[in-house]
Parts: structure tokens; sequence; C-alpha cells
């Protein structure tokens, strides 16, 4: 395990350095999870691409002035689970702008026409809808959320996330990545990854790196997440995303993290967290991803036979089958897992609302995924 101070003393390292930390980290995940690299079959449901807020480097969001804003009819969210269901697709990824509705009358007006006041609402009604008409189980990817929201919602999803990003409140200045986005405040992320802890919310969470914060505050953000985890227990992975610039963003001309960088996140997020804490990297925004598994990490995300990365649509998903080979080449076997990591779904009655359990089991047995989930 890792101190702050120690991981402070990391920022600037050789090549030699590097490959020892990688080292050390690729024998935690292995102490862990053995060769077992996990990846979640799964659709993505971007139910509104409008938002309140305005991240210096997010696509995703897009104003009614563009012509371009969008709020998904029960029809659509339908049509995309339906065709998860048909490709073996287990998980429906729900990600989506927070809050429209504080701040456009195009957002208010859809939510209306569909029968609702906010985007939580109809959010909690297209996950039922998802739960009772297909075979898939939400995953809610809807930023930061309160207490009463995240109890309101547990019983349609099978687990939850929302990236904190970074817990640095300097981004929030004027000229930074997070200015005048309320939802990217560090003191409201840190609430919701509280809050999802009292109520054994089996969550996502993680850091987007390259956006402006210092290597001490990367460090921090990371300590931030395993204290949280240690007095709840519920983080089920951290993501480690690299930053991309946008064409068309304040930030499109911001440098993008390299890929030593990427590693040495990698590494020292692997000898931070507690290693039963999964460690997740996207192999679709990284060309030579394969090295991410020298660096620690144990699984690859949610990858879809069926849609795009709507926050990274120019970044297509590699093939299940070049995933699996890239693992055997490093004697490590790719095994898909649900959207629950199975260490949660054992002690399910605490950490699933009970239909959400029943039906989790019952997925686990019958597509034999339950067989594998020793780990
Ligand atoms: O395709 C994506 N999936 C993203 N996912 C989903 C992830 O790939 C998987 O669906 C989860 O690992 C399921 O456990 C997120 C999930 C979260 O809870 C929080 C943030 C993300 C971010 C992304 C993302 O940028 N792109
Ligand atoms: C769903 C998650 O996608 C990430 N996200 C948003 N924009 C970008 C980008 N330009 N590059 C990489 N990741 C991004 C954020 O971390 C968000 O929380
Ligand atoms: C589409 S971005 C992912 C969900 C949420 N808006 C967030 O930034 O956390
Ligand atoms: S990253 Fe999420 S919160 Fe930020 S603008 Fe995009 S959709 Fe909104």
């Amino acid at each position: 395990m890792l101190t702050a101070e120690q991981a402070y003393t990391l920022e600037s390292i050789s090549e030699t350095e590097l490959n020892d930390l990688c080292a050390s980290a690729s024998n935690l995940r292995e102490s862990h999870w053995g060769d077992i690299v996990t990846y979640s079959r799964k659709v993505f449901i971007p139910l509104t691409n409008m938002c309140r807020d305005t991240c210096k480097y997010c696509t995703f969001v897009k104003t009614p002035e563009s012509g371009e804003a969008n709020l998904m009819t029960p029809d659509d969210v339908l049509a995309t689970a339906r065709a998860g269901d048909n490709l073996g697709c287990k998980e429906a990824l729900f990600s989506l702008g927070e809050r429209p509705e504080k701040r456009y009358r195009l957002a208010k007006d859809l939510l209306a026409a569909q029968g609702h006041d906010s985007t939580v609402s109809y959010l909690y009604a297209m996950a039922e809808l998802v739960m009772q008409r297909s075979q898939l189980v939400p995953h809610i990817n809807a930023g930061a959320l309160t207490e009463n929201e995240l109890r309101f919602l547990r019983p349609v999803a099978g687990s939850m996330g929302m990236m904190l990003e970074t817990n640095s409140p300097r981004l929030m200045q004027p000229g930074q990545a997070h200015h005048a986005c309320p939802d990217k405040q560090p003191k409201r992320r840190m609430a919701t990854l509280e809050a999802a802890g009292k109520l054994d919310i089996p969550f996502t969470t993680g850091l987007l790196i390259g956006i402006g914060e210092t290597w001490q505050e990367r460090v921090d953000s990371l300590i931030a997440i395993n204290q949280c985890h240690q007095q709840y227990g519920h983080i089920q992975e951290v993501i480690i995303q690299n930053f991309r610039a946008k064409e068309g963003t304040d930030m499109a001309g911001a440098i993008e993290p390299s890929q030593q960088d990427m590693l040495k996140t990698l590494a020292v997020a692997r000898l931070i967290l507690d290693p039963s804490i999964s460690l997740q990297a996207p192999p679709n925004l990284e060309q030579d991803y394969a090295r991410y598994l020298d660096a620690g990490i144990n699984d690859w995300g949610g990858i879809s036979p069926v849609t795009r990365d709507f926050i990274n649509p120019e970044r297509a998903w590699p093939q299940i089958e070049t995933l699996r080979k890239q693992c055997q080449a490093q004697q490590l076997t790719l095994q898909e897992r649900l959207t629950v990591y199975p260490s949660y779904l054992k002690s399910g009655a605490r950490y699933l609302a009970e239909n959400v359990n029943q039906r989790m089991q019952l997925i686990a047995s019958s597509s034999g995924l339950a067989a594998h989930q020793c780990f």
C-alpha cells in the first residue's frame, strides 16, 4: 500500500522506476484478482444530452440552440435495450446530462410531454421500463445526486456510478474545466459518494485525468475515494479515464495525458486503493491499451456490440475477440461480468433491493457467469 506522501514523490520518475511501480501494481492485481480481467457487455442509453453544466472537455452536452438537444422517448429506450438483449448484453448504461430542466425550457417541455417534471423522475421510469420489458439491468451514471434521489433510484438499478473527476475545487475557478458547473463541485461529488455508501449501493467512481489538476491533487482524489470506501465498503470499481481533447470545446487545444502518465496513475491507483476495488480503464481511449494490463488494471468497463461510446463517439470499441487476445498474450483471461461485481452479488440482500437481487441471481446463473465468480 502506498501513502499519500509516498505517492507525491512519484510525480516525475524514470522509465525504470515506472516499470518497477507497474510490477508492484500488477503483482497486487494478481494477488486479489488472479488472472481474470473482466468487461461488461452493455448498451449505452444517453437519456438526455442536455445538461445544466458546461464542462470544458465535454462534447456529449448539447444546447437547445444547437438543434441537436434531445430527450430519448420510451420507444427509443426500449429499442436500444431490445437490440442489446438480442446480442447478449446484460447491462443498460444510463448516462445523461444533469438537471437540464433547471436551465432549459426545452428540457422542461420534453419532460412534461412524457408526464414528468424532473430528469431524475423520468430516469426512474425509463430504468423501470428496461427492467420490466428487457433482460438488461440498469447501471445509472447520472452525476451528482442527493441521498433521497439515490434511495429513489435504487430499486431500478443494479449499480450506480458517478466519476468524482477530481476533488480539486481549484478547477471550479474561471478559465478552469469545471467553471460554472454546479454539479462538479467536489463537495457535492463527495457527498454523493458518501450518500451511496450510507445506502449500500454498489458504486463506480473514478478520475478524469489531464483536465488541469496537479499530480498532488490527483493523489489526494484517490485517497479521498479510498477513505470513503474504508468507511462504507461500497466502491466496487474505480475508473481512471484519460481526457481526450475534442474539437469545438474550450479544451480542444489542451494537452492530453501521455501513455506514461496513464500507466503511472493506474499503478498508483492500484497501490493506493483497497485491492478489492476493481481498477478499470477504457480500452477505446488509447491506441496501445494492452499496456494498461502492465499497470495493474483488472477491468475494461462496459463494451458494446450495439451502441457507440456517446461520450467519446469518435473512439470505436475494440472487438471483444481482440481484447481477449490482448489479455491472453499476457497470460490473462478475459471474462464477462455483470454490472454488479461478484462480492456484492453474494451479499445481495445488503447491497441490492430485493427485486434487483432476484433478477441478478437469475441472470448470473442462467448465463453461467456465477460459476466463474469466485474472486
Ligand atoms: O462507455 C462509457 N462507459 C462509461 N461508464 C460505464 C462503464 O463502462 C460500465 O458500464 C460500468 O463499469 C459498469 O460496471 C461509466 C460508468 C460510471 O459509473 C461512471 C462513469 C463512466 C464513464 C463511461 C464512459 O465514459 N464511457
Ligand atoms: C462519463 C464520464 O466521461 C468523462 N468524459 C467527459 N468528457 C470527456 C473527454 N473529453 N475525454 C474523456 N472523458 C470524458 C467524464 O469523466 C464523465 O464523468
Ligand atoms: C455524460 S457525462 C456523465 C454523467 C454526468 N453528467 C457526469 O458528468 O457525471
Ligand atoms: S461531463 Fe456530464 S456534467 Fe459535464 S457537461 Fe458533460 S454531461 Fe454535463
